[in-house]
């Protein structure tokens, strides 16, 4: 049976502002995404009929407890097979085998992450030889994150996420993931975040200059100071104990820390490779967190191996 596998990594925002929920339910978007090198891979298997199926396996040694993750069609990869068949007018099925790294609900959009590489996986295996545009169109109608995991990198995201464009970034950045051990749902903190505004609706918003400044000059200690995310303070209404990782963090001479998308991952900014090491350690001894895994970024968005 011929097979393909697609590479796909997680994904952060190094700024998330959000602006007065639209009348579709959306909120505008200003954010820098980054891919970092936590990585999902989804195979997909050619099958004798016109079935599609997804089965989860979890990396890692297994001491994180993981929450379920839909078996059917729910599942966004098998989403994104199904509309790539639609579009495309494909008769075959497939199977498809995800290889989970990405924290489950844990706002690094795993579940988008799949999404984007089961349209590569699949438009190899099917030999549908969808133009770039085509796929990140498909990817638009699955999730507002799943255009930025197709394309990787750095890149600004505009529109509620979904149109992405390259930003000058240079060198890398070294992250350490202080995993929670229960998820967040995304529409849960952006409902908590219009309570938090009700009384008075916010600014359209912008990514900092300063934020740019700093990816431009690759200058870590500058792209600390200038990290920011208006989804963090209902995360951290919702969540109140993540507040020890920040102090943990600062005790730790972290570069910065925050929230990543929706939560209830902290992201948290090192100086190098070593420092990260340091770092997760101390969030583990100190039991702020279920799991501290470090990544780097910018990273490739979905992609053959
Ligand atoms: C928090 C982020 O990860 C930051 O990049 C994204 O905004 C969420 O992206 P996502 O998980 O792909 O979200 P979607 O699947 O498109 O939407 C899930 C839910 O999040 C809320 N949502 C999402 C994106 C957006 N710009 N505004 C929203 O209000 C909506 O309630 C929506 O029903
Ligand atoms: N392949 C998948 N992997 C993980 N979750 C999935 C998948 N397919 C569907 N889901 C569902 O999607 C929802 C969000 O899961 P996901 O792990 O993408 O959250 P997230 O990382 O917080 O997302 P985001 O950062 O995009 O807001 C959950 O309800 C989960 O059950």
């Amino acid at each position: 049976m011929r097979t393909t596998t697609a590479r796909v990594p997680a994904k952060i925002n190094l700024c998330l502002g959000v602006g007065p929920r639209r009348d579709d339910g959306y909120h505008p978007l200003a954010t820098v995404y980054q891919a970092v090198d936590l990585c999902d891979e989804v195979r997909a298997t050619e099958v004798d009929d016109d079935t599609v199926t997804v089965r989860t396996q979890f990396a890692g040694d297994g001491t994180r407890e993981q929450a379920p993750v839909p078996t059917g069609p729910d599942n966004l990869a098998v989403r994104a097979a199904l509309a790539l068949r639609e579009a495309f007018g494909v008769d075959a099925g497939v199977s498809l085998a995800i290889r989970k790294a990405i924290p489950v609900m844990g706002g690094m959009a795993g579940g988008s992450a799949d999404a984007a590489a089961a349209l590569v996986a699949c438009d190899a295996l099917w030999g549908t030889q969808a133009k770039r545009r085509e796929l990140e169109e498909i990817a638009a109608t699955l999730g507002s994150d799943v255009p930025f995991l197709l394309h990787g990198g750095t890149a600004l995201g505009g529109g509620r996420g979904e149109e992405v464009s390259p930003v000058l970034a240079r060198g890398r950045f070294h992250w350490v993931f202080a995993i929670a051990d229960h998820g967040l749902s995304t529409a849960q903190v952006y409902a908590e975040y219009d309570v938090l505004h009700a009384d008075s609706p916010p600014p359209m918003p912008e990514v900092p200059q300063a934020l740019l400044t700093a990816l431009a000059a690759g200058d870590a200690t500058g792209l600390g100071r200038a990290l920011s995310n208006d989804l963090q303070a209902p995360a951290l209404g919702l969540r109140p104990e993540l507040q020890r990782v920040f102090e943990v963090a600062e005790e730790g001479d972290a570069l910065g820390a925050l929230v990543s998308g929706s939560g209830p991952t902290v992201m948290v900014l090192a100086e190098d490779a070593s420092h990260s090491e340091e770092l997760a350690r101390l969030l583990l001894a100190t039991g702020v967190c279920a799991d501290a895994v470090q990544a780097s970024g910018p990273e490739a968005g979905a992609h053959l191996i």
